[in-house]
């Protein structure tokens, strides 16, 4: 399979990460990005071929789109009498099919995705939605793309997208800001940052692989470490006091906004 990625940015960097971990040729990936300093590390990491920002696409049967939403427009007219039949994977936040199709000159072999970066490590989750114009064959291909990232969700509804961008692709930079304030919490009670940044990860760690391991809700694994009386309980009712879930909930509520936001920005341009 020739894959192109269109911007060599962070996502793109994590994805490759994973497509070429399942087993797909350096020499069959061409990744086309601005930055000289880019291109020169995403050779020197991957082994991949780079084109420059005026490069035309070499014949790909996937095209991976990979820029900001604020790029979109510009990178996908750049490519557009390029595409021939390509399947098209846009990763980009909000941007619509229907948008994507009118920059691409009417495209419709358009599959939208929305990985996160763990992709890098194969342990992404994608959030996947296919317009209706795309056949099994193209399905397939798209789903075996983003099987490289991680776990494939299917999305039956395009507006999904927004949610998945909210809870999963934002989603690991939560999780960060939960490790970061767990580290720094503990160099607050005197631990070195060595020390703190052990406690914290493999308390992140061992947490989240007890979660998927077993068939208890998360819930219930909570309580078993609430102790009556205990030092987790005095914890937790701080995080509660303090209206933390409901921070996060916000947090989820704020970023599907935006992703819908960024949607209509774009919603009939040419
Ligand atoms: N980061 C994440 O965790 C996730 C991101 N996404 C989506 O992925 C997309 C990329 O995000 P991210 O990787 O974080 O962004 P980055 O800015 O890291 O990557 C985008 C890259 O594309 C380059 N670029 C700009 N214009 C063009 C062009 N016309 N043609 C080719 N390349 C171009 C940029 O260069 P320059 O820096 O010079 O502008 C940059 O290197 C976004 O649409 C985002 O919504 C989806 C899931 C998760
Ligand atoms: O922050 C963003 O807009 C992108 C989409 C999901 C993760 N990063």
């Amino acid at each position: 399979m020739k894959l192109t990625f269109i911007g060599g940015g962070n996502m793109a960097t994590a994805m490759l990460g994973g497509v070429l971990r399942q087993g797909l040729q350096p020499a069959d990936i061409a990744v086309l990005e601005p930055s000289a300093d880019k291109r020169a590390e995403l050779a020197r990491q991957f082994g991949v071929h780079t084109l420059a920002a005026d490069d035309r696409l070499p014949a790909s049967e996937v095209v991976v789109l990979a820029v900001k939403p604020q790029q979109m427009a510009e990178a996908a007219a750049h490519i557009a009498s390029d595409i021939a039949d390509a399947l098209v994977i846009s990763i980009a936040a909000g941007v619509r099919v229907e948008a994507l199709s009118g920059w691409l000159g009417g495209h419709r072999r358009i599959v939208r995705a929305m990985p996160n970066t763990p992709a890098l490590i194969g342990k992404g989750i994608s959030g996947v939605y296919a317009d209706p114009a795309v056949d099994a064959a193209g399905r397939a291909v798209a789903g075996q793309v983003l099987a490289a990232a991680g776990e494939v969700v299917w999305l039956d509804n395009e507006q999904q997208l927004d949610p998945v961008t909210a809870v999963s692709g934002s989603g690991p930079a939560y999780v960060f800001y939960f490790i970061e304030a767990l580290q720094a919490a503990g160099e607050a009670q005197g631990f070195s940052p060595e020390v703190a940044r052990q406690l914290a990860y493999r308390t992140f760690e061992g947490a989240v692989a007890l979660a998927l391991q077993s068939e208890e809700s998360a819930g219930t694994l909570r309580e078993r470490v609430t102790s009556k009386g205990g030092t987790t309980e005095r914890g937790l009712a701080q995080l509660a006091s303090a209206g933390v879930e409901q921070a996060i909930v916000d947090a989820v509520a704020a970023a599907t906004k935006r992703a819908a936001e960024l949607g209509e920005q774009f919603a009939g341009q040419r």
